[in-house]
């Protein structure tokens, strides 16, 4: 279960509220898009629902844990435990290749299984680069490998910013796809914001961001 209510949020200097009294509900396992205009507060309501970002006023529940209010370090055993996050400019690790990359989750949460992540990066087409240092790959093969870091520790809740940004289009329907069907077959549940349509109407329920609230898309 996915709960929001009355979520506010006003950056310091700024003259409104980017994030105004927003509800959003979802029940787990389930997909949600999220669209808007460049600069309308996705990136911010997905660092909220993340912890990454401090709410001025409302309540987020996420796997039944109460997120506003949390310390920071009592965000971030949140964070390894239930959630997965695929940040739009992919905060990969620079030192380390691309097995290690993915598996940085699963061994944070002691979840580590190197079968699970085999068969992970093969669906994402990452085999062939499991020992590649991730600096040596295209912006495409990043957000892929960003991706399976994502999804290898097996979240409650999957937190996704543009996940095809940077994929052509096949590319982009193979990893929405594969994301979506993912998810869908762990019940995870999925939030993705994207700018693309057809990324947009593969999730079960489709917002758009407004003015500080979503309404349906
Ligand atoms: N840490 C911050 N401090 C102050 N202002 C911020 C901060 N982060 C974002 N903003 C501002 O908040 C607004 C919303 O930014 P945000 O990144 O959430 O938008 P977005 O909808 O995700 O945009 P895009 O689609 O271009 O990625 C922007 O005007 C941005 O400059």
């Amino acid at each position: 279960m996915l709960s929001v209510q009355q979520l506010t949020k006003r950056y310091p200097g700024a003259t409104s509220a980017i994030i105004s009294d927003l509800e959003l509900h979802a029940p787990s396992g389930i997909s949600l898009s999220i669209q808007g205009a460049s600069g309308c507060g996705k990136s911010t309501l997905l660092a909220l629902l993340a912890g990454f970002e401090v709410c001025d006023s409302g309540s987020i529940v996420i796997a039944n844990q109460q997120l506003d209010g949390l310390s920071a370090s009592a965000a971030d055993d949140f964070r390894k435990n239930n959630l997965g996050v695929i940040f739009q400019n992919y905060n990969l690790l620079e030192c380390f290749n691309v097995w290690d990359n993915v598996a940085f989750t699963a061994r944070l949460k002691g979840n580590y299984s190197a079968e699970r992540q085999q068969q992970l990066l093969a669906q994402l087409g990452l085999s062939a680069f499991s020992q590649a240092p991730v600096g040596q790959l295209s912006g495409g093969e990043q957000q892929r490998v960003a991706i399976a870091r994502a999804l290898n520790h097996c979240p409650a809740v999957v937190l996704a910013d543009e996940p095809t940004g940077n994929l052509d289009e096949q590319t982009s329907d193979v990893v929405s796809d594969l994301l979506f069907n993912y998810c869908h077959a762990q019940k995870i549940t999925l939030v993705v914001v994207t700018h693309s349509s057809d990324v947009a109407c593969r999730a079960r329920q489709q917002y758009a961001l407004h003015h500080g609230k979503l309404c349906a898309a």
